[in-house]
């Protein structure tokens, strides 16, 4: 599996990569972290967002980062100054919250890694804009009003995109997956608790298989997907 490049947006990466979903998990055991993600890379999906909940996560990114280099490894729940040091520190390549602060934002700024901070009204997203994000994260999008709401945000919002979480499931993933402002999907459901429980990897993969198979988000506009080169994933990464 190639390995995503991370030589612009993450978004835009994930989608030229044709990558649909990024996995998102909650892992109370940091040995696990390696084979799920090896799971993942098996499956066709070369991404993995660990959330920041758990005491295991910042050493499941560290051991990811160094021994699935084929994995895009980045953290999730990051809701503080304290969390992006963190994961930066610990290998993470992209940083994911479920909501924004000017301290957050300055914070991920500052980062030097692609970050989605979240959002969930138009006018959050019209304050990510304002700064000149234009990746968001949509959560919890099921809640928040599901495909319909980002649909009607498509229109006075073109150049945000964003990449729903919080209730997506395979079932309701090609709803958004089909949206021009939706760049791919996360959720837990590639690696549920449950499965993850069992440390069932063929599970996870067949999982992953069949999420990779979905048909990718759309590209930025004016990219169509292969006129994107892929590099090298050691090069610097870009500012937002
Ligand atoms: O915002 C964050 O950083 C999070 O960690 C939120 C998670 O992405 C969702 O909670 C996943 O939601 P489900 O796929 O419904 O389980």
């Amino acid at each position: 599996m190639t390995p995503v490049p991370l030589s612009q947006p993450l978004l835009a990466a994930l989608s030229s990569a044709a990558v649909p979903v990024l996995p998102v998990v909650v892992l109370e055991d940091a040995a696990d972290a390696v084979p799920l993600a090896r799971a993942l890379v098996a499956g066709g999906l070369p991404v993995l967002e660990v959330t920041l909940r758990t005491p295991a996560a910042l050493d499941a990114i560290r051991a990811v980062a160094a021994e699935v280099p084929d994995c895009l490894v980045g953290a999730g729940t990051v809701v503080s100054e304290r969390g992006v040091a963190d994961a930066v520190a610990a290998g993470a390549r992209f940083l994911v919250s479920p909501g924004s602060t000017r301290r957050l934002l300055d914070a991920m700024d500052d980062s030097g890694v692609p970050c989605l901070p979240g959002v969930s009204t138009a006018s959050e997203a019209v304050a990510l804009l304002e700064r000149g994000v234009r990746e968001m994260k949509f959560f919890p999008a099921g809640a928040a009003g599901g495909p319909a709401y980002l649909a009607a945000l498509a229109g006075p919002l073109p150049e945000a995109r964003f990449c729903p979480t919080g209730g997506v499931t395979a079932e309701s993933a090609p709803g958004y997956l089909g949206l021009p402002n939706v760049g791919c999907v996360g959720g837990t459901w590639v690696a549920p608790p449950a499965v993850l429980a069992d440390r069932d990897w063929a599970r996870v993969e067949s999982l992953a298989r069949a999420a990779a198979s979905l048909a990718g988000g759309a590209p930025p506009a004016g990219q169509r997907r292969c006129e994107v080169s892929l590099r090298s994933r050691t090069e610097a990464l870009p500012s937002r």
